[in-house]
């Protein structure tokens, strides 16, 4: 990409000038930083080797203990505060290393309307000033009239600033690529930012790690960025349309546009699985930010429903559906997920739970050692004594106070009771010294003389029926005895029992072969994934859920894998939050979820959202964005960068020669310089059988599973739903064929594992094309 002598732009040699002088300034700050580093770094040594010695350990008396505990604490919050300094400045340093190497990305010349004078902004991945004269060397990409950049073409333009819309002109607008400080090649652009920049850095080959765009960030990319007023933005686009991107992009404008006032840790990324985690991982540390919090849907509800139920991941389900064989069995578990997963049942479970405050609560008994301290039906009785307009949760606190009232009182008769009597006689010297104690204490605050004898007994007794009495207490505590299984296995009793009405679009015995399977699950303690946000949301509005405050971003990356309800817990959970959604409904692997497929219903669920559309596609080549686009709904509005490549390859197979043939292609993938190649299976098992027979055939390969955290350049074979959200430079899919992708969900998923391809895709295919291979223009690939 280098331009010779002849061809160089004229400003060349003026430019790199200005290189050579910020790479000079940024030097004397490394300097100086560096010394910082050590410095601090030197402290933390030197805290860490003396950290006892300036510790005085004195344990003798209680006031001691006290202090030492204190003088510990001092130390270590010492060590933190260093060590957090420490980081802070290394990372700093790292920042400003990457800026040595490439200072800038791009420069507007813009002059304010009513000023003479044109202003030079040199715009990078961080801000550099000039400690002399306290100029601007280089300015941050996030900086207000940055956006200039991202947003206009040479003309009259205007950005929003502190101080209000500030207009001008923009005369000139000029991107660079400048490597170990020289210019390597430098453009100005016209009527978008510069094609030219971005094919070079599109055409580049995929990295196990996700890079950031900050030089190339599109119009409509700057607008998720950027926008900072909406409470819900829903983005949707198209496979490699920069979702992803624009969301990391967007967390680190926020940090600094809201810098002292948002931290990262007040931020959190919903992500699809651990290996997406790690692929997104140094996007922000790249852009000298902190990492934001990362989680997945499954762990949240895994951590509320843990020791109630063994709860199904996603992943496991998804396999569970793809591996069934065609037959009722499969039918009833389509129509389980699918329903449970539709709006319609997040309503009818929100109906279901309002009029659980007129009947239909199930209630546990308090027992202990075997006898009933207070009957399910007497705590039915308390319950029903409470305010029926009172919301729910605060009418079972009311209950809760009350039994733990009538624990107390149980446990005082208690002690008189022959068992407790003849387990005195076996507590140890330690309970006896604790309850004499308790005696000397008493008779300190006593009015009037006491046996001895008997009100150490009793004290006795207190210690043991404390003690016996505790995991009943923590039952009441815990709120364990509302029966939330019971309660939620009742509406799928009332639907077999023809109390509630069945959906017009499912046959009547389907319909109950669905509600006895539940009930199934239910009963066997284990819950299938689709029902475990259903259950939790029940639970949750019963019992009252725990909220997060201190959080002020969500995002959701592949929302459209998200059911209504789920979205909604979410909502509930960070009241607070203001919420990015990040999808695409033609990848949605979990078809049986409307997701954000269903705009009317997500409106329900947030009626303040606002939409933005991303249409061009630039993570694949033209033919393959070309070929892929016909298996998407509305594809043709999908816009391919003009990029080009080979024609997406389909080649059909004997069943016995597939993998020799997806060796041959790693191999040629290989000569081509593909760092990172992938075999895209469709399900775990089938990837699992394909890793194993290209390893006895000599292929060097990766086996993903769901547990697999880290991602890293080689050969891949994956199951296509793990693919999501990461890309390499070529994909092969693994039987690609009709009897393999037969059913018309896996249509999403086939149309996901091909768009994971940046450079090239070949589809294997045992046996005839699936139907959406079949369907596309002969033109658009190539069939061998
Ligand atoms: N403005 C841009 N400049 C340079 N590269 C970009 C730009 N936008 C997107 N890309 C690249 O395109 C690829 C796809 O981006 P990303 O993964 O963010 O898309 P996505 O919409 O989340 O994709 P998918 O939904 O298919 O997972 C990445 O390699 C990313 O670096």
């Amino acid at each position: 990409m280098q331009e010779n002598e002849e061809s160089r732009h004229p400003e060349w040699a003026s430019e790199q000038a200005y290189v050579n002088q910020v790479v000079q300034r940024i030097e004397a700050k490394l300097v100086q930083m560096q010394a910082d580093v050590s410095q601090v770094r030197g402290e933390v040594v030197d805290i860490r080797r003396h950290f006892w010695d300036d510790v005085t350990i004195n344990v003798s008396n209680p006031d001691d203990l006290v202090e030492t505990h204190f003088a510990i604490r001092q130390q270590a919050e010492l060590l933190a505060e260093r060590e957090r300094r420490w980081h802070r400045a290394a990372e700093a340093a790292e920042v400003l290393e990457k800026q040595k190497s490439s200072p800038f990305f791009a420069r507007i010349d813009f002059r304010e309307q009513g000023e003479a004078e044109t202003e030079r902004v040199y715009i990078g991945i961080a801000s550099f000033r000039d400690e002399e004269t306290d100029e601007f060397l280089v300015y941050d990409w996030r900086a207000p009239i940055a956006s200039l950049y991202y947003d206009h073409t040479p003309g009259p333009v205007a950005f929003a600033a502190p101080r209000g819309e500030i207009r001008g002109e923009m005369t000139l607008k000029r991107q660079f690529v400048i490597r170990g400080g020289t210019i390597f090649a430098m453009f100005d652009a016209g009527i978008t930012i510069g094609d030219e920049l971005l094919m070079y850095a599109l055409s580049g080959r995929a990295d196990a790690k996700m890079k950031n765009i900050v030089a190339t960030i599109q119009r409509e990319q700057n607008r998720v960025i950027r926008d900072d007023t909406s409470p819900v933005l829903i983005v949707r686009g198209a496979a490699g349309s920069g979702k992803t991107s624009a969301a990391l992009q967007r967390a680190a404008y926020l940090l600094y546009k809201h810098r002292g006032r948002l931290e990262a840790s007040q931020m959190l990324l919903f992500s699809p699985n651990p290996l997406f985690s790690s692929y997104v991982a140094n996007v922000l540390p790249e852009l000298g930010e902190q990492n934001i919090e990362q989680t997945t849907f499954y762990d949240y509800l895994k951590r509320r429903l843990d020791g109630e139920f063994v709860v199904e991941d996603g992943f496991d389900q998804l396999e569970r559906l793809l591996n069934l064989e065609d037959g009722p069995e499969a039918e009833i578990q389509m129509l389980s997920a699918s329903w449970k997963a539709s709006p319609a049942f997040a309503d009818a479970i929100h109906q279901y739970v309002s009029q659980l405050s007129v009947s239909g609560m199930r209630f546990l008994p308090i027992r202990f050692m075997d006898r009933t301290v207070v009957s399910a039906d007497e705590v039915a009785a308390i319950f029903a004594q409470t305010e029926a307009h009172w919301r729910m949760p605060l009418r079972i606190e009311t209950v809760q106070k009350e039994l733990l009232a009538r624990l107390d009182a149980f446990a005082e008769v208690e002690a008189t009771a022959d068992w407790v009597e003849d387990e005195l006689e076996l507590m140890s010297d330690e309970d006896y010294q604790q309850a004499h104690k308790q005696v000397e204490k008493r008779r300190r605050h006593a009015k009037h003389s006491f046996d001895d004898y008997q009100a150490e007994r009793d004290e006795l007794a207190k210690i043991l029926l404390n003690r016996r009495l505790k995991p009943v207490r923590r039952f009441i505590q815990r709120l364990a005895f509302v029966d939330v299984p019971a309660i939620y296995q009742q509406w799928f009793e009332q639907a077999l029992a023809g109390q509630l009405s069945v959906p017009s679009e499912v046959a009547p015995d389907l319909w109950r072969s669905m509600c006895m399977y539940t009930t199934q699950a239910i009963a066997n303690r284990r819950l299938p994934y689709e029902d475990g946000t259903p259950y939790l949301y029940v639970k949750e509005l019963l019992l009252g859920q725990a909220v997060n405050t201190a959080m002020r971003h969500v995002f959701i990356d592949e929302a459209q894998d998200y059911s209504a309800l789920q979205l909604h817990v979410i909502r509930r959970l960070f009241p607070r939050s203001r919420l990015t959604l990040l999808g695409d409904p033609n990848q949605a692997i979990y078809a049986h979820v409307p997701g954000m497929a269903m705009a009317d219903e997500l409106r329900q669920s947030f009626p303040d959202l606002t939409t933005i559309e991303l249409t061009q596609s630039y993570r694949s080549t033209a033919p393959i964005v070309r070929f892929t686009r016909g298996m998407a709904r509305d594809g043709e509005a999908i816009v391919p960068f003009d990029r080009e490549g080979p024609l997406p390859l389909v080649q059909q197979v004997a069943p016995d020669d597939q993998v020799q043939l997806i060796r041959t292609w790693i191999e040629e993938y290989r000569c081509k310089g593909y760092q990172s190649i992938a075999v895209i299976c469709r399900t775990q098992r089938e990837a699992s059988q394909m890793a194993e027979q290209l390893k006895l055939v000599g292929c060097d390969v990766r086996q993903i599973d769901k547990t697999t955290s880290t991602f890293s350049a080689g050969v891949a074979v994956v199951p296509a739903y793990l693919a999501k959200g990461v890309e390499f430079d070529g994909v092969i899919v693994a039987d690609g064929s009709a009897s393999a992708y037969r059913r018309a969900f896996e249509q999403e998923l086939f149309y996901t594992a091909c768009t994971r391809a940046m450079h090239e895709l070949r589809i294997a295919c045992v046996g005839k094309p699936n139907r959406w291979i079949a369907e596309q223009p002969a033109d658009t690939y190539t069939q061998a």
